[in-house]
């Protein structure tokens, strides 16, 4: 067994040869040319089951937000106002934040996402999710998150919730998702961290003033769910132009003429 990976990982982590001493005549399976595939039929699903989701807003935060917890009525209220207002709600599926933002979709009637993960200590999906799918790969469950999402919101949260913040601010950064709001809800949990984006990483020219300005905080859920509406909308009408545009310009080159 690789030495990097504590030894009770998922049998993923297997060599051919482990593999093929418990599972006699199966040894391929750890070669790395089975993982492509595991890894090429983990997008396969994921895109199959999410493709007609529609309008929807991944939501992130703790594991370990207790129920009952303010946090939590947080994390449900977020999960409700998202439902009403027509986005399906797609969180990791796990429990604490995760589980309250499915619980509050589920209870407005709204449609309840989980991209779980498979973990060796973990007990599956959350009872709220009525989409659900379990990955083994973090890195193409997180493509699940943004391809499907047209927003975050992020609730108070650990590691796990800094790498889908911080990967989802990479991507805007880049340009390789745009007109994505990203919010963080919690003034007083979130300020530290941005104040010291501000006044340590842009100060020292590590990120430009503008990467501040793809984050917004506020302790309002309906504002949260404003931000991201509004983006929405900016971006379907921005769609929309571009589509007309591009039509008007196939009809020009094809010597047609197009009202406008
Ligand atoms: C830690 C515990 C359970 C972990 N179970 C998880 N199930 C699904 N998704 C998870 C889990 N843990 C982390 N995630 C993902 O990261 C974010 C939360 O991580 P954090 O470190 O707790 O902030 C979350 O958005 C998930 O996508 C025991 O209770």
């Amino acid at each position: 067994m690789d030495a990097r990976f504590a030894p009770e990982e998922p049998p993923e982590f297997a060599s051919p040869s482990e593999v093929e001493e418990q599972h006699p005549g199966m040894g391929h399976l750890g070669t790395e040319a089975w993982r492509v595939l595991r890894i090429q039929t983990e997008f396969v699903d994921g895109f199959g089951m999410l493709a007609d989701l529609g309008r929807a807003v991944s939501v992130f935060g703790s594991a370990r937000t207790k129920p009952g917890s303010a946090e939590y009525r947080t994390g449900e209220r977020v999960g409700r106002a998202l439902a009403e207002a027509g986005y399906a709600v797609i969180t990791g599926g796990g429990p604490g934040a995760m589980e309250a933002a499915n619980k509050g979709a589920r209870d407005a009637g709204g449609q309840s996402v989980g991209v779980g993960i498979k973990l060796p200590f973990e007990s599956g999906l959350n009872p709220y999710v009525d989409r659900g799918i379990t990955f083994r790969y973090f890195f193409a469950r997180k493509t699940m998150f943004v391809k499907y999402a047209q927003g975050f919101i992020v609730l108070p949260g650990g590691i796990g919730t800094l790498d889908e913040l911080f990967e989802a601010l990479t991507l805007v950064q880049t340009g390789k998702v745009t007109h994505f709001p990203v919010v963080l809800i919690g003034r007083d949990y979130w300020t530290g961290l941005v104040d010291w984006v501000r006044d340590v990483v842009i100060a020292q020219g590590k990120a430009s003033p503008a990467d501040l300005d793809l984050i917004r905080i506020t302790d309002d859920v309906d504002e949260a769910v404003r931000i991201i509406r509004d983006a929405d909308l900016e971006c379907s009408k921005l769609e929309a132009e571009a589509r007309a545009d591009k039509a008007a310009a196939e009809g020009r080159a094809a010597g047609g003429s197009i009202a406008t």
